[in-house]
């Protein structure tokens, strides 16, 4: 059975994260706040606001690999359906990390199979998240990396902690591979072609004052006010009529979403032939192995 299939069926038959479902908190949230967990997202519905607060929870890194980019995927897509919701909150469940990017693992000495497999479901998670009706919120609580930059700039704004050492950028090119024309399309419509070009051919991660000044967050608030701000903040997005936000929304990302539904099936084949390069595996095994060896 293909991955996306199994987790289904891991977390819809009597699961806790069934969309309607969501159970009522035993503690934190407002009144009448329900809280639902898979195995590596965590979500805390606020019903009588209109939001949920989606919590990653896949250790160490929040890395995002095949288990959880399909378990994201299943928690936005109930979220999308259900009712009560009208906006959600992405942030890490501890703070530190709030995503290490893509699992360098998914794309290492895998089969050509995998990699297609893997990377259709970073398409599908990237249209679900841009695409998404719901207002977006990142609430930025930790270092944020290539594919978790990524995710970040789905949203329609972002809050970092202010800690230096909480970077954010696309620094695929100092792996020595790079951004694919999507992400540097997010990325563009977020800070601009020039800054886009400058931060993807130098893989820049950006302290929280540098990604101020270009734009690539909106506002850097104090380590324990990112999930109370980003929560404020939303409310002024829920202010406006839903159908009229939403038009223009999708009037913006439009022409950006129809690019990679046109030319998706290339780009997995593109993706899967760069990938299994023998020169890219070899750089990308390296970069992991200085990885571990930090920690052994
Ligand atoms: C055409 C091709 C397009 C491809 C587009 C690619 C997009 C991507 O997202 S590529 C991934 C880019 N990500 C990074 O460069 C981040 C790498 N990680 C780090 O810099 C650090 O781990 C950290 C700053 C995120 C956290 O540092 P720290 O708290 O010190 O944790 P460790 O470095 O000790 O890591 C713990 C553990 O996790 C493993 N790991 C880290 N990142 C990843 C990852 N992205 N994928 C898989 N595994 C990862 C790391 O190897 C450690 O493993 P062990 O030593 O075995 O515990």
């Amino acid at each position: 059975m293909a991955l996306v299939a199994r987790v289904r069926a891991l977390l819809l038959p009597g699961s806790r994260l069934r969309g309607a479902t969501l159970g009522r908190a035993a503690n934190g949230g407002g009144a009448g706040a329900r809280r639902a967990l898979s195995h590596r997202v965590l979500v805390e519905a606020d019903p009588a606001a209109g939001v949920a607060v989606v919590k990653f929870r896949n250790p160490p890194v929040n890395s995002l690999s095949l288990e959880m980019l399909t378990e994201l995927g299943i928690c936005l897509e109930k979220l999308e359906n259900d009712k009560t919701v009208r906006g959600i909150v992405l942030t890490a469940d501890r703070p530190g990390i709030f995503s290490a990017g893509l699992d360098l693992t998914e794309m290492c000495g895998r089969n050509p199979a995998h990699y297609a497999e893997f990377w259709k479901a970073v398409q599908e998670l990237w249209l679900r998240l841009y695409q998404s009706n719901m207002a977006l919120g990142a609430a930025i609580n930790g270092t944020c990396p290539a594919g978790g930059c990524l995710l970040s700039l789905t949203c329609d704004y972002r809050i970092l902690a202010d800690n230096p050492k909480y970077t954010i950028g696309l620094n695929e090119t100092q792996l020595g591979i790079f951004a694919p024309f999507w992400f540097k399309d997010t990325m563009v419509n977020t800070i601009g072609h020039r800054a886009t070009e400058r931060a993807l051919q130098l893989g820049l991660l950006f302290t929280p004052a540098e990604a101020l000044q270009v734009g690539l967050v909106d506002q850097v608030v104090p380590e324990d006010q990112v999930q109370s701000t980003a929560l404020s903040v939303m409310s002024q997005w829920l202010a406006i009529p839903d159908h009229a936000r939403q038009l223009t929304k999708t009037m913006m990302r439009k022409a950006t979403v129809d690019q990679l539904l046109k030319h998706r099936e290339a780009d997995i084949q593109n993706f899967v032939s760069f990938i299994s390069r023998d020169s890219i595996q070899k750089v990308l095994q390296v970069y992991l192995q200085k990885l571990r060896k930090k920690n052994h």
